[in-house]
């Protein structure tokens, strides 16, 4: 253990980084996968459950945290790692983005964001620095800048206002941050699908040498080439001795896609929503359980998969289980999902050590197309 926070790359193939964080609450392996856990519970699961799994960190979010049931109160409570019964790392995004995509009446200043809970209508207004403050008061290990994520497509002169408004508040949050060993909080760099905006953003952040950056302002509907040359134009430009956190991404083939590019730290609902709905991710590609070509097919959904969810329960249980709105549906295709992307990130790094990253994914892309049995 330590009480510092540092980011040790360990082995590089190509552009793909094999990495550890460590933190005085843990370490996390890279690349990682991080569970959102949006109100301080990642849904349908235990949180023992989830660091079985290989979780080494989840998420938190400042938005719908400082609503309910409010930062202050959950201070009061030891911080969100004493609340939610996790003492591993927690990242806590700084709010801006779910303003943005929940919350009515929202208006941006120079000051910060104002706007109208969705919960209850109250009006709130978001600093830079009320936003670290938050992120303070949950003892959030890794905290997020406040920043502005334009929605796509917009126009040049939109994206270059937003991304210098998001430059100016990561000084005030280094600023507000000050200097806390054991935490880091991270720079997001924005630009939208400009590459040279992302790459003048990317550049300035460097030089403000922050412990880590994020690349935002993705996976927000763009197609995932356009993504993917952001990715190529944006980590060259960040230090390559920090860690780089890809938001709100993705799908299976986009992670692998993005590690190949240096990314090292993922997040995404996709498991957990998607097995709330039916869905379940395997290695031979996704099966939608719903579908009643499942009713009476008494195989697992992969018998040689650790994971009990997947291994012991017959597709036809399961969808049964899905077809009556069972709880217990959603928790084990939750289960199951969060298993198979944390098996993915664990494959990754393991070919990455093996210098076969290349190779190991297209042996993963090939398995998903050759489908199920
Ligand atoms: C799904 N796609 C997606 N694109 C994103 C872009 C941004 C962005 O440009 N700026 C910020 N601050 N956050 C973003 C997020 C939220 C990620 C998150 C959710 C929950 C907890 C902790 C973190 C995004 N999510």
């Amino acid at each position: 253990m330590t009480d510092a926070f540092s980011f040790h790359l360990l082995a590089r193939d190509g552009e793909a980084r094999r990495g550890e964080i460590s933190t005085p609450r843990g370490t996390i392996r890279t690349p990682a996968f991080m569970p959102v856990g949006t109100g301080g519970t990642v849904k349908a699961m235990y949180l023992d459950q989830v660091r079985a799994l290989g979780s080494d960190i989840i998420l938190g979010n400042t938005y719908h945290l400082m609503l309910r049931p409010g930062a202050e109160r959950v201070a009061r409570l030891g911080g969100l790692h004493e609340f939610a019964r996790w003492p591993y790392p927690i990242l806590t995004d700084s709010g801006g983005f779910q303003v943005m995509s929940l919350s009515a009446l929202r208006k941006i200043t120079e000051k910060g964001v104002t706007f109208r809970s969705h919960v209850d209508g109250q009006v709130f207004d978001m600093s830079p620095e009320r936003s670290i403050e938050i992120q303070g008061l949950l003892d959030s290990d890794i905290q997020m800048q406040l920043d502005e994520c334009v929605a796509l497509p917009a126009d040049e002169k939109e994206i270059a206002r937003a991304m210098e408004l998001s430059l100016r508040w990561a000084e005030r949050c280094k600023t507000a941050f000050g200097d806390q060993p054991g935490k880091a909080m991270f720079g997001i760099v924005q630009g939208g699908d400009d590459l040279k905006l992302r790459e003048s953003s990317a550049s300035a952040l460097a030089a403000m040498d922050l412990k880590g950056y994020a690349v935002g302002g993705l996976a927000v509907g763009e197609p995932q080439e356009v993504m993917l040359e952001v990715l190529a134009a944006t980590c060259p430009a960040l230090p390559s001795d920090k860690p780089r956190y890809l938001m709100g991404v993705g799908t299976p083939d986009d992670i692998l896609r993005s590690v190949e590019r240096g990314v090292d730290m993922f997040d995404c609902v996709m498991p957990t929503r998607a097995g709330r709905h039916g869905l379940a991710f395997t290695r031979r590609g996704k099966i939608n359980l719903k579908n009643a070509r499942h009713a009476e097919d008494p195989r697992p959904l992969d018998e040689e998969s650790d994971c009990p969810a997947t291994r012991d329960y017959s597709r036809a249980y399961l969808h049964h289980l899905v077809k009556s709105g069972e709880a217990l549906g959603g928790m084990l295709l939750t289960w199951n999902n969060l298993a198979y992307y944390q098996g993915l990130m664990a494959d990754i790094r393991t070919a990455i050590e093996a210098g076969r990253f290349a190779e190991r994914a297209g042996e993963i892309r090939e398995e998903w197309v050759r489908g199920d049995m």
